[in-house]
């Protein structure tokens, strides 16, 4: 059936990884972007994880330990990716039983919520899931959907929506608003990723223009 991609804003958010090899580490790599609260649990943890606790100040907490089941209370949700099969079962157990969404690096049935291939630019994320069918193929299309993705896209977005209540506040049609947007994107695209306020401020003006005109004709044209 596949799965549906909800975005959701975990920044802030409480993150429990057990286990702290190669492959958990590659998830705090991906997660670090969106801004959630890490903690780490396992009595061997790779280099690298050091070296990304100092990086990141307390948004990452490294625990040199076995897994114990307190460790949920923490959590918002969690990650399991020990070396020891059984526990990281019983981690999805448990955390289904408490309502946690929980992912079994490499185990589908104990997922609640599965890791897309993902391709961020800033604030615009791209995440491809085959519904677990072949997470090649999601690594491919991800390369292949990169190179469709302008550069400074991300950059773009950014300011756009930095204008988006100037718009709204001086634009009361819905269907201006609409095409205000549209245009922006088209120009900033054809700018090479760029759209200035004052090119924002004058598009509205010209927007808000043109449609008093068509209005004054068609209420001349009424008469
Ligand atoms: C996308 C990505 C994100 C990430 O991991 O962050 C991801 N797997 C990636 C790569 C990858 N994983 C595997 C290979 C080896 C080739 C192969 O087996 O096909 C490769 C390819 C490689 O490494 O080149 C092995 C593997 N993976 C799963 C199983 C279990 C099974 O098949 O039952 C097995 C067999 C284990 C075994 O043999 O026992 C299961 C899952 N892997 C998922 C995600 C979820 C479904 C995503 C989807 O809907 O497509 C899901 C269900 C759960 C989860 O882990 O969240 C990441 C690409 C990142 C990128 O490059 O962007
Ligand atoms: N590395 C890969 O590319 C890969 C590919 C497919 C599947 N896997 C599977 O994913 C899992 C993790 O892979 P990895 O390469 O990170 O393994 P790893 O052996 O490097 O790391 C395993 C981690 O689990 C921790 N751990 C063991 N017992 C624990 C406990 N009781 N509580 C908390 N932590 C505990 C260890 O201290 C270590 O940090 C393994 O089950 C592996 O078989 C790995």
């Amino acid at each position: 059936m596949g799965y549906f991609p909800f975005f959701v804003d975990i920044e802030g958010k409480k993150c429990l990884i057990a286990g702290g090899g190669s492959v958990s580490y590659r998830k705090v790599c991906v997660l670090m972007d969106y801004g959630p609260e890490m903690k780490v649990v396992a009595p061997r943890m790779v280099p690298e994880l050091s070296c990304l606790e100092q990086e990141l100040g307390g948004r990452l907490i490294l625990e040199c330990r076995d897994f114990v089941e307190s460790d949920l209370d923490y959590a918002d949700f969690v990650v399991a990716g020990t070396s020891d099969e059984a526990l990281n079962r019983r981690i999805s157990q448990l955390c289904k039983e408490r309502k946690i969404p929980v992912n079994v690096v490499d185990v589908q049935e104990e997922c609640s919520f599965i890791f897309p291939a993902l391709i961020k630019e800033k604030h615009i994320t791209v995440g491809i899931s085959t519904g677990g069918d072949s997470p090649t193929i999601a690594k491919y299309l991800k390369h292949q959907f990169q190179k469709a993705i302008p550069s400074g896209f991300g950059e773009l977005a950014e300011q756009l929506g930095s204008y988006r209540d100037m718009v709204k506040e001086k634009v009361d049609l819905i269907s201006i608003r609409t095409e205000i947007f549209q245009t922006m994107v088209e120009e900033g695209i054809r700018q090479g990723g760029t759209y200035t306020r004052e090119q924002a401020k004058e598009l509205i003006e010209r927007k808000l223009r043109e449609h008093e005109g068509k209005n004054h004709t068609h209420r001349n044209q009424e008469k």
